[in-house]
C-alpha cells in the first residue's frame, strides 16, 4: 500500500503563506508516450517539478492509468488529474481539481459532470481540491472554450474576473484557476491576474499559452502562486529548465527576505 499524501490543499495553502511559487507540468496523454514521459521525468529530477497534472480535452488514448502509474514509479512529484470529463477519473493520481467552470453559463461544466462523477469520486480515494476554473480570452478560441460551449471571461474586464473568483470563493472553491486555454495565443494578463489576487485569499493557479520565461515571470509577479505549461514543454521539453529556474528565482528571494 502507497503510504498517505499529506494534504495537497494544505501544502497549497502553505506555499502561499509564506510566499512560495510552485510549477505544474500539464502532461496530455494524447501527446505523450512512454518514452517521452520517461524524458520528462529525467528533467524533472533535475529542475524541480512541483505537480504534474495530467489530463486533456479527448482523452482518446487508453493509456492515461499506466503513463500515471510510470509517473508514479518514478517520481515523488504529486499527480492531480485535470479532467475536462467526467469519463477521464482514471489512474492512480494523489488527487483531482474538481473543477467548477465558473466563467461560463453552461449547467453541464458548472455541475452536470460533478452529479455524474461523485460516486467514483468518493469510492477513488482520491483528494478533492474543488477549483474555480475560469477560461479568459486569449485571442483565439481554444480546445477548453469550444468542448466546453461557453464563452470565456473578456481579456480586458479585470472587474469581471475578479467578482467571478469572489463568487466562487463564497461559494466555497478552494482554488481559482486562471487559464488562457490550452495553446492560448495571449497568456492570462496581468491586470486580470492581479485583479483577482486582491480579491481573493485562495491560491491562484495560471495557465494557457505561457511559452517564455518572460511570460511566466508576469504571471508569477501578478500574483499566480501555480504556472501550469503543458503545449510548450511537449513541444520543446527544455523548457521545463528554464520555466523551473524563474519559479526558483522568485522562492530564492522569499528564502533570502
Ligand atoms: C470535475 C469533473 C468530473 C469534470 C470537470 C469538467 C469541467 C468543469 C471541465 C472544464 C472544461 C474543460 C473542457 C477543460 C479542459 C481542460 C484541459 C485538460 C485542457 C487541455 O486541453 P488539450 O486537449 O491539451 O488542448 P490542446 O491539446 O488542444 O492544446
Ligand atoms: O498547454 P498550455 O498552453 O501551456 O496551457 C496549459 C493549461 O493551462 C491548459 O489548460
Ligand atoms: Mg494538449
Amino acid at each position: 500500500m502507497r503510504p498517505p499524501t499529506p494534504s495537497l490543499y494544505d501544502a497549497l495553502r502553505l506555499r502561499r503563506q509564506h510566499g512560495h511559487k510552485a510549477l505544474a507540468v500539464l502532461l496530455d496523454p494524447d501527446n505523450l508516450d512512454e518514452n517521452s514521459l520517461l524524458q520528462l521525468l529525467r528533467l524533472s529530477a533535475a529542475h524541480p517539478v512541483d505537480y504534474f497534472f495530467v489530463g486533456g480535452s479527448l482523452v482518446l488514448s487508453s493509456h492515461q492509468a499506466a503513463l500515471i502509474a510510470l509517473i508514479k514509479e518514478h517520481s515523488s512529484v504529486p499527480v492531480l488529474l485535470f479532467p475536462s470529463h467526467s469519463l477521464h477519473l482514471d489512474g492512480p493520481a494523489d488527487g483531482v481539481l474538481l473543477l467548477s467552470l465558473i466563467s461560463g453559463r453552461n449547467p453541464d461544466f458548472l455541475i452536470g459532470q460533478h452529479v455524474v462523477a461523485a460516486p467514483r469520486l468518493r469510492a477513488s480515494g482520491l483528494q478533492l481540491l474543488p477549483t474555480g476554473y475560469m477560461l479568459v480570452d486569449s485571442g483565439r478560441q481554444t480546445t477548453a472554450s469550444y468542448m466546453s460551449g461557453t464563452t470565456p471571461l473578456p481579456a480586458d474586464k479585470p472587474g469581471i474576473a475578479a467578482c467571478t473568483a469572489l463568487a466562487g470563493e463564497q461559494l466555497g472553491l478552494k482554488l481559482m484557476y486562471l487559464d488562457g486555454g490550452s495553446g492560448a495565443q495571449n497568456p492570462v494578463s496581468a491586470a486580470i491576474i492581479r485583479a483577482v489576487r486582491d480579491t481573493v485569499e485562495t491560491p491562484i493557479i495560471v495557465g494557457g499559452g505561457l511559452n517564455t520565461g518572460k511570460k511566466v515571470y508576469a504571471a508569477l509577479a501578478a500574483g499566480a502562486d501555480v504556472v501550469v505549461v503543458g503545449n510548450h514543454i511537449e513541444a520543446h521539453p527544455e523548457f521545463l529548465g528554464e520555466v523551473a529556474g524563474v519559479v526558483a528565482s522568485f522562492n530564492q528571494v522569499v528564502q533570502e527576505r
